[in-house]
């Protein structure tokens, strides 16, 4: 059997939705949920391969996004949520009793810094933006996958109309390199 890469991609990817508002996600435990509402739908949904994004069981891959952090707010349960990785440049709030991720921060100067990462099977609600896009797919081989399979997985994400990339998509690499030009006074701000 193929190996799954995200439930929300092995059988095809369901197009969000234009009009849609937000929701509220929540964590995997049966009791005393961890509860986050987002104000809006999320943008830049990806999969992503690498080794600090949450997974659901079994799959290859976590599905991302980001939403501007004053559109997040913790409306349940908050005091199950831990900093996995304090060192880390996206600070993953994760539940304690469960293990999912609800959302990571970015508090240090970084590009990113204002958006919040969050994972949309949290939620039962539809109409939440699509991936868009596969990225740090070699890191899965960093994390123990056979290399010999990679090109299969290249393949799935291609059939589903995801483009791979092992760093994230061309826009946001682009605006990275902006944002450092600009820091270190190479591009006007
Ligand atoms: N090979 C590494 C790559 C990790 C990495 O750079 N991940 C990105 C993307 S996470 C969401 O798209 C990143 O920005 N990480 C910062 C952080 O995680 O704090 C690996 O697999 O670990
Ligand atoms: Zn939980
Ligand atoms: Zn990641």
């Amino acid at each position: 059997m193929a190996p799954s890469i995200h439930p929300l991609i092995d059988n095809g990817i369901t197009k969000g939705s234009e009009s849609f508002t937000g929701g509220t996600l929540s964590c995997l435990c049966d009791t005393d949920k961890v509860e986050v509402t987002l104000g809006s739908n999320v943008l830049h949904n990806h999969a992503c391969g690498c080794s600090k994004c949450w997974k659901p069981e079994g799959a290859l891959f976590s599905v991302v996004a980001v939403i501007p952090r004053d559109l997040l707010s913790v409306t349940a349960n908050e005091s199950k949520l831990s900093i996995v990785d304090e060192s880390a440049a996206i600070q993953r709030h994760a539940c304690t009793g469960c293990g999912t991720h609800l959302y990571g921060r970015i508090e240090k100067e970084h590009p990113f810094k204002g958006l919040d990462f969050v994972h949309v099977e949290l939620s039962s609600e539809k109409g939440w933006q699509e991936p868009q896009f596969a990225a740090f797919v070699s890191s899965i081989i960093e994390q123990g996958f056979d290399p010999k399979g990679i090109d299969a997985i290249r393949g799935k994400f291609k059939s589903v109309g995801l483009e791979t990339y092992d760093a994230l998509s061309p826009p946001l690499m682009d605006a990275i390199a902006t944002w450092t030009a600009q820091k270190a006074g190479k591009l006007p701000s």
